[in-house]
């Protein structure tokens, strides 16, 4: 039986070229993030992040990660400023984590990497759907924010608490009234470079934007975390760990940075 693409010695992100040759693209992600190397750049403005929680819709292991859905038929939920131009909207949130607190998130600081990292995910209405926009360069706008281990963070807490029912692969249910702001650090300042997604079909459409502060998360919610499957009900059980991309070629691109 062929196996779709996944994190396993046979099917990981080593393999993906084959299927999915933009793998070896001039503006892959993720990047290690080197700050003395980013560029300050005095026009880069403010992000302005406006989410409504009553757009949260649902939450779905997916087999890769989990994501939380929103509803995207207005603009309640957008993400405007920074390095973009016009209005993206919010589509969904989900993770990367490590099997141990060492390892997990796909952007690194100097190396460094962090036990997870967060994905907002936002697409341009410059284009009619999320699936259009997914595929133009200026298509998507994902939000990274590092988490750090430390004390317990509550505002994990609802998202955490909901993922005994999302155990196995295409498991899903309802996830209401959650406003994913209250995810974010207290600082907004960010780098910024142009990227990709990090899974296939790899599409060369993301403007990245990675936070420089993470936010906490404690050693029994990255448990949580790897309480999830990446198989589904009945399938030989497989943790749901090491669901991360490792850093790509930078290939001339710069990265930007909204702070000095
Ligand atoms: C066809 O559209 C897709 C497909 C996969 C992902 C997920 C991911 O590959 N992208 C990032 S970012 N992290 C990931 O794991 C996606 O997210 C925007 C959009
Ligand atoms: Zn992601």
């Amino acid at each position: 039986m062929s196996h779709g693409w996944g994190y396993g010695p046979g099917n990981g992100p080593d393999t993906w070229g084959e299927d999915f040759p933009i793998a070896n693209g001039p503006r892959q992600s993720p990047i290690n993030i080197v700050p003395k190397d980013a560029k300050y750049d005095s026009t880069l403005k403010p992000l302005k992040i406006k989410y409504d929680p009553s757009n949260a819709k649902g939450i779905l292991n997916n087999g890769h990660s989990f994501q939380v859905d929103y509803v995207d038929d207005s603009d309640s939920s957008t993400l405007t400023g920074g390095p973009i131009s016009g209005t993206y909207r919010l589509k969904q949130f989900h993770f990367h984590w490590g099997a141990s607190d060492d390892r997990g998130s796909e952007h690194t600081i100097n190396g460094i990497k962090f036990p997870c990292e967060l994905h907002l995910v936002h697409w341009n209405t410059k284009y009619p759907s999320f699936g259009d926009a997914a595929s133009q360069p200026d298509g998507l706008a994902v939000v990274g924010v590092f988490l750090k281990i430390g004390a317990a963070n509550p505002r994990l807490q609802k998202v955490l608490d909901a993922l005994d029912a999302i155990n196995t692969k295409g498991k899903q249910t309802t996830f209401s009234n959650f406003d994913s702001k209250t995810l974010l650090p207290g600082s907004l300042d960010y780098w910024t470079y142009d990227g990709s997604l990090t899974t296939p079909p790899l599409l060369e459409s993301v403007t990245w934007i990675v936070l420089r502060e993470p936010i906490s998360v404690s050693p029994a919610q990255m448990a949580k975390f790897r309480s999830l499957l990446f198989s589904g009900d009945g399938d030989a059980p497989r943790c749901m760990v090491d669901n991360y991309r490792p850093c790509q070629a930078l290939k001339g691109r710069q990265v930007r940075a909204s702070f000095k």
